[in-house]
């Protein structure tokens, strides 16, 4: 039986390039936001959901760091990141009209966010709302003809609801990539057939014991003496009262059978809790298809 992929949809979200890039001929299924895609698999309705992880421009996508945090049974698989194009599109029946006179631009908050300095010099009049993803926001400026709209989304979305791309590449620097995470509902790390693998990860959450000074410092010594790199350390709040936080940590390596184990174990004997995420490897998209012709 063809397994099933579950991502933030509908069609045409930049979440979808990340799920082609990493999966073949499965059948994927769209989900109204992250939570539901986690909450899927969690059930066991679908075998994998693939989630944007953090971006370049943006930082950490909180809800899908909070999510995975408190969900205790999904795994992290594999890693791809993207790079992300971010252009302005409107209803063909209005792709004369000045920009300057639109009433809103919709999309995902974190595409708003990417844009923020071409919004605000170009287009400070024009009010930015937020929709479920790029892609609803394209559906629903192609689904409003008569109302003076646009979105902010990839050129698969301008494709899939035929809307004109009046203004490309507006995000606001270069350097913009996603990393989207691949969950399961156990361990075994999935490799990429289509794609070169770049190296390993090993996603660890950490929460302190609540009063011992300089308890940050001992973890992070446990990773620095044993010559751990760390890519990623964030704290999120564990929602418990303030000054309570998890500490999301990546180490740029795989799970071995001395180093991280023992370094857990060094930390959990300071008091701190820990679970591991997942250990995967991570690819980067080229982009392919990417290029525009407009
Ligand atoms: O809305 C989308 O297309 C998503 O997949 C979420 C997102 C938004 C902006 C950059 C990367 C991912």
């Amino acid at each position: 039986m063809s397994e099933t992929i579950g991502y933030l949809g509908p069609k045409g979200t930049f979440t979808k390039i990340a799920v082609d890039a990493m999966f073949n001929g499965e059948v994927k299924k769209g989900y109204k936001n992250i939570p539901e895609s986690i909450d899927a698999v969690q059930n066991g309705e679908i075998d994998y959901a693939v989630v944007p992880l953090e971006n370049t421009i943006e930082g950490t996508v909180n809800v899908t760091l909070d999510y995975l945090i408190q969900a205790d049974r999904v795994k992290i698989v594999s890693e791809v990141i993207v790079p992300i194009r971010q252009h302005l599109m409107v209803h063909s029946n209005n792709k004369t009209q000045p920009l300057e006179e639109l009433d809103v631009i919709y999309s995902h908050p974190h595409a708003i966010a990417q844009c923020h300095a071409f919004l605000r010099k170009q287009l400070p009049a024009v009010k930015a709302q937020t929709m479920t993803s790029t892609a609803a926001a394209a559906e629903y400026v192609s689904n409003h003809p008569e109302e003076k709209v646009a979105a902010i989304a990839n050129h698969l979305a301008a494709k899939e609801y035929n809307l004109d791309i009046v203004k490309k590449d507006i995000h606001d620097f270069d350097n913009n990539h996603t990393r989207f995470v691949v969950l399961h509902k156990d361990d075994t790390a999935l490799t990429s057939n289509k794609l070169e693998e770049k190296g390993y990860k090993t996603s660890i959450t950490v929460s302190l014991p609540s009063d011992r000074p300089g308890a940050l410092h001992q973890v992070l010594s446990a990773f620095a003496w044993r010559n751990l790199n760390l890519s990623k350390i964030e704290s999120r709040p564990m929602k418990t009262g303030l000054g309570n936080y998890y500490f999301f940590i990546d180490i740029e390596q795989k799970m071995d059978d001395v180093l991280i184990p023992n370094a857990i174990a060094e930390m959990e004997s300071l008091g701190c809790s820990v679970s591991v995420l997942g250990s995967y490897p991570y690819y980067l998209h080229s982009g392919n298809g990417v290029t525009l012709a407009v």
